[in-house]
């Protein structure tokens, strides 16, 4: 049997908040092993749709497909343990270790102290992360250094999907771009679909096959890598 080719697929989407139209008759799919980023000023509804992927946000109507199967609302716990999310402030828990931070998903999932630890391991070796760091705390840790432990921790079971919002917006430019390098290493050894927030149209062209452009809800421009330069201008100047 054929894969499907889409990861995710809205269809006809319809959201409010307070009565107010956030989206409305939405529809947009994003392909199975590819990196998409979401783009669009503040306000747009990128959060929201990240949101409704993960089943945290139900649509007033409309249906989210994941993985080629309808959203089971009732399932929501078991399956976000497919979907690994990066926000921007990482949320790292500030009284657990380092490596009890990377493997928490490790514990929920009961697996043994040796298998988390190698994963543990690996995940900080392929984002460079010394093994000094195990022990530490997050507030020992600079702000680069803890969302590359907030990668660690989202990817821990393997996710075929990483939903990122806005992950490394609070970084320097240089922490930023070396950090790119350590995203497109994860890409190449354990490569998942991904769907990436970011307000920064470079991120995007470095890191994304695909993109989806937002305004106010509605689908502003869509395409792929060899599309980018098409849009730069007029997103530049609409944010
Ligand atoms: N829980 C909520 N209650 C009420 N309104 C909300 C809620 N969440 C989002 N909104 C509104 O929905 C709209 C879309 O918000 P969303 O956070 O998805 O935008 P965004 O594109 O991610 O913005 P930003 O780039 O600033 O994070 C905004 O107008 C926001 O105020």
């Amino acid at each position: 049997m054929q894969k499907n080719k889409n990861v995710v697929e809205l269809i006809d989407i319809t959201l409010s908040f307070q009565h107010r139209n956030v989206l409305a008759d939405l529809s947009v799919h994003f392909e199975s092993g590819k990196v998409t980023a979401l783009l669009g000023k503040s306000g747009s509804g990128k959060s929201t749709l990240l949101q409704l992927i993960n089943g945290m946000i139900i649509p007033d109507r409309g249906k989210v497909k994941i993985f080629d199967t309808f959203f089971d609302y009732q399932q929501a716990t078991k399956l976000r343990l497919q979907i690994g999310y990066v926000v921007q402030n990482v949320g790292l828990f500030p009284h657990l270790t380092i490596s009890k931070n990377i493997s928490l998903l490790g514990q929920i999932s009961k697996q043994s102290a040796k298998s988390m630890n190698e994963r543990t391991h690996f995940l900080m070796d392929t984002v460079g992360l010394s093994h000094d760091y195990l022990d530490k705390y997050p507030h020992q840790l600079s702000g680069g250094e803890q969302q590359r432990v907030g990668l660690c921790r989202a990817l821990f079971l393997k996710p075929p999907l990483l939903l990122m919002d806005e992950p490394f917006a609070s970084l320097d430019y240089s922490t930023r771009t070396g950090i790119y390098n350590y995203f497109k290493i994860l890409q190449e050894t354990e490569p998942c679909s991904v769907i990436i927030v970011t307000h920064q149209f470079d991120e995007a062209e470095i890191l994304a096959d695909n993109f989806v452009w937002l305004e106010n809800g509605k689908i502003k421009a869509q395409g792929n890598k060899s599309d980018f330069s098409s849009i730069k201008t007029d997103y530049l100047a609409a944010l």
